[in-house]
């Protein structure tokens, strides 16, 4: 870290980004030092001032950044990853459906390790993924992730193709697969489960159900696991972000906890 400041740089300014953003402003400790999009001559509305809007990875070494924040979609994990990792500084994943793209992962974390930063998956969406991960050190023997939203939330997903999202009159449970399948099928809407399996038991023995519930208003997930440290059963309801029906509130709320903490003298 420079000085006493942390340095971050978000890469997105969506629904997650603009909300993590607006959360941020005015806390002491943390300096927005830039934004990355994709089109960077786009005119933004709540970009904070101070802020430089950045579309390239080459142009991050010149905004110094200490922590580098994902919230952008899959196709920018792996050249924004890189372009952090080299400069040395932390860089938090939110979508890790990218880490279905074999060797991804691997070649991050080796970067991580070679220039002394760190690759983070926060629990985006999700909790208990301390208590999936503590339980992981002893074996596990199942682990299913369910994810269960409204029609609305699935619209432009492959879920259109699975059932007919307008008609609804009950739950249809359109996904049965692992979290392999899942991550790289739905890359807007089960990051989540790729967080669970790395966390538990891998992306190939993770148990991943997708419902479509015309009842439903919030976005929610219900992780069961067993193994030789007993059972874990967890389910949130997450509020979707105004911005997008997809993604929960709870992501950036979590992302905004794990900026807050990087300096944190009490850390829960
Ligand atoms: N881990 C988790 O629990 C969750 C993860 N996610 C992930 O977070 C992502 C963002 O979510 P959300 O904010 O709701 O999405 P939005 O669609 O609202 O915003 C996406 C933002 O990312 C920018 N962007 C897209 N691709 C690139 C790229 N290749 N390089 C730089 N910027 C890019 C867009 O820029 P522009 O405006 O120029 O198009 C836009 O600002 C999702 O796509 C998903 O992958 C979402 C929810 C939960
Ligand atoms: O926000 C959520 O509820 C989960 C989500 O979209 C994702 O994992 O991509």
């Amino acid at each position: 870290m420079s000085g006493s400041e942390l340095r971050l740089v978000l890469v997105g300014f969506g629904a997650i980004g603009q909300e993590v953003a607006r959360r941020l402003a005015g806390r002491p400790g943390v300096a927005l030092a830039g934004v990355a999009v994709r089109d960077p001559s786009a005119p933004r509305e709540g970009l904070p001032a101070g802020a430089g809007l950045i579309g390239d990875p080459s142009e991050l070494a010149a905004l110094a950044p200490d922590m580098v924040v994902e919230a952008a979609g899959r196709a920018s994990v792996g050249p924004w990853g890189r372009a952090a990792l080299e400069l040395g500084a932390r860089f938090a994943v939110s979508s890790t459906s990218a880490f279905t793209e074999e060797g991804l992962l691997d070649a991050l974390t080796a970067l991580a390790e070679a220039r002394g930063g760190q690759l983070i998956v926060p629990p985006g969406a999700l909790g208990g993924i301390d208590a999936l991960a503590a339980a992981a050190l002893l074996p596990l023997d199942a682990v299913r992730h369910e994810i269960i939203k409204p029609p609305r939330a699935w619209i432009g997903s492959p879920a259109e193709r699975l059932c007919d999202l307008d008609t609804l009159s009950a739950p249809v449970t359109f996904f049965e697969g692992s979290a392999r399948e899942a991550g790289a099928a739905f890359p807007q809407n089960a990051n989540v489960t790729v967080i669970t399996a790395l966390a538990g038991l891998g992306l190939d023995r993770t148990r991943v159900a997708m419902t479509a519930d015309p009842g439903a208003v919030l976005n929610a997930h219900r992780i069961v696991a067993r193994g030789a440290f007993g059972k874990l059963d967890m389910r949130i309801e997450n509020q979707p972000l105004e911005g997008n029906p997809k993604s929960s509130a709870m992501t950036a709320l979590s992302l905004v906890r794990l900026i807050e903490t990087q300096s944190a003298t009490l850390r829960i």
